[in-house]
């Protein structure tokens, strides 16, 4: 029988109250503490402690404080990677994030989803759909990245973005729903 954890990261109806999933989540938020309570010039503490939030990560992430994600272990990114200030990642299903990839202030990024049907939320079930983010692809400040989207490389998301569907690479895409509104010619 699949945990409540195997569950969740398998995309299916879990029970967020599992007591092994409030202490990966307590575990995440001391790291995050440590890490936005840190001083501008305390770069080690910063990147040490990227390195036991972040479950897969390559080379030069960086990330202003605040940062906050659910469980940072179900969070991929690839090399060259920036988020800028304030920035969340409800990370309950997998975020896959590609190379240069840059992040605006306020983005927000939500693998977490409800039922519709108020008899099961109200059981308190819930589930995700994962997220993927290509490589070079920036995403514009407030912009919010709905379940299970996924963005093509080297995509532009515009600001203030409410991005419902997936996007396909080499576009400018905007608004509320997120739609296309140019093709880029490299
Ligand atoms: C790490 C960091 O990134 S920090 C920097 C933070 N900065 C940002 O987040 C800025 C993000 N930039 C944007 O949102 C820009 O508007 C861009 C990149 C999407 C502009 O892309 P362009 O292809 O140059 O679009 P352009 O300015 O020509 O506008 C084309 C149309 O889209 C609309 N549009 C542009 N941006 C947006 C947007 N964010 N939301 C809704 N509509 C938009 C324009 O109003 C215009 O509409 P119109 O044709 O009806 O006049």
């Amino acid at each position: 029988m699949k945990t409540e954890k195997e569950k969740m990261i398998a995309g299916e109806l879990y029970n967020a109250f599992d007591p092994e999933l409030i202490s990966d989540r307590c575990n995440c938020r001391f790291l995050l503490k440590e890490f936005n309570d840190s001083k501008p010039d305390e770069t080690e503490l910063r990147q040490n402690t990227l390195k036991k939030l972040i479950g897969t990560q390559g080379n030069n992430l960086l990330i202003e404080p605040p940062f906050y994600c659910d469980y940072g272990s179900n969070i991929t990114v690839g090399n060259n990677v920036y988020f800028n200030f304030n920035c969340v990642v409800l990370d309950v299903a997998p975020v896959i994030i590609g190379d240069s990839v840059l992040f605006a202030p306020n983005v927000q990024i939500y693998t977490a989803t409800h039922p519709l049907d108020w008899e099961q939320r109200s059981q308190g079930l819930e589930y995700a759909k994962m997220i993927i983010i290509g490589s070079h692809v920036w995403v514009g400040g407030g912009a919010i990245i709905c379940p299970g989207v996924q963005i093509g490389d080297r995509t532009v998301i515009g600001a203030g973005s409410v991005v419902t569907k997936d996007i396909p690479t080499d576009v400018v895409a905007a608004g509320n729903p997120c739609k296309i509104i140019r093709t880029l010619t490299h």
